[in-house]
């Protein structure tokens, strides 16, 4: 027993779903939002000895989360929401110095009904599987009125694939190699990006019963930093590329996603992308004497083994 020693804890809540309705004269606004809360702090007593004097309960972590979602007016946000869920914890609980908050942000767009033009004021369609992602760490270890934090955001799950404008070759050819070079193939991907935004401090709570919060000025709306703008930017940018390039590579195309993330948002230090490649393999059909080399039309589409090609792109 003597030879172990406990070097790092970390505990909360997973799988928080949570969903908000913001009522509006004309219109609502939704969100749906799965989170994860965990905390660090002067907590080794409860591993060590049993001591649940210093456990929030994750069960309590939980409840704090649907209140804020109440309660905040930043819950649309899913950056700002995740600062203030993160600053509130740190804030309120003394011997708490670091909240980690992870959320996922589900697609409900609004309907456009046929033959209109404007959408619909309170039905929404689930029109994608990609879901927005914030990862945010807000840090009080230098004191309470001495907030950091670090914040993360991307865009997951996000399927595409091209029938053509895509090749590779000039690989290393040895005993090992059977892949076919090609100057035409489908190209498929399920996105993965995550990019870090400049660090920022924060205002900590001036009364922490009223949860008064002053979110930090770079990620009010319409900022650089203003996390769902440079969400639709990035999403847009990354199908822009993915679209127009003549793909030499998933290994080049991704390059050219990530300086596109880079020029096109100020705020943004670095951005990390992830990108299986899901090949569709052409259906070999010499044995009935039918060429679907050349000119492939039928694939087999398969999900393992992929590629998996990954690069982090930085401001210089
Ligand atoms: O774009 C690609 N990059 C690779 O590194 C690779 N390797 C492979 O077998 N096919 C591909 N395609």
């Amino acid at each position: 027993m003597s030879e172990s020693v406990l070097t790092s804890t970390r505990y909360g809540k997973d799988l928080v779903r949570v969903f908000r309705v913001v009522r509006g004269k004309d219109f609502h606004q939704v969100v749906e939002y799965n989170v994860t809360v965990l905390l660090e702090g002067d907590i080794e007593t409860s591993y060590t000895v049993a001591d649940n004097s210093v456990v929030v309960a994750t069960d309590s972590i939980k409840n704090i989360t649907y209140y804020l979602a109440k309660i905040s007016p930043h819950i649309l946000s899913p950056e700002r929401f995740a600062l203030h869920l993160g600053t509130y914890l740190v804030s309120k609980y003394a011997h708490i110095h670091r909240a980690f908050v992870s959320l996922e942000k589900l697609r409900w767009s609004r309907i456009t009904l046929s033959g209109n033009v404007d959408p619909h004021p309170h039905s929404f369609v689930r029109d994608g599987d990609d879901k927005q992602t914030v990862e945010v760490e807000v840090d009080a270890s230098a004191g309470k009125d001495k907030l950091s934090a670090k914040v993360t955001s991307g865009i997951t799950d996000l399927l595409v694939l091209k029938s053509t404008g895509s090749a590779f070759h000039g690989y290393i050819h040895d005993e090992y190699t059977t892949l076919p070079e090609v100057t035409d193939r489908v190209l498929s991907t399920s996105v993965d990006l995550a990019y870090t935004f400049k660090p920022i401090s924060l205002s900590p709570p001036t009364d922490t019963a009223k949860l008064e919060f002053t979110i930090p000025e770079g990620f009010a709306l319409g900022s650089v930093w203003d996390g769902d703008a440079v969400t639709i930017r990035a999403r847009n940018g990354t199908l822009d590329i993915f679209s127009l390039d003549e793909s030499a590579s998933v290994q080049a195309t991704l390059y050219k996603m990530g300086q596109r993330v880079i020029a096109e948002n100020a705020g943004v230090d670095s951005v990390t992308y992830k990108l299986p490649n899901k090949h569709y393999i052409p259906v070999n059909m010499n044995y009935i004497g039918v060429d679907n080399t050349a000119n492939a039309e039928v694939f087999v589409p398969t999900s393992a083994p992929s590629g998996l090609i990954s690069a982090t792109i930085s401001r210089k």
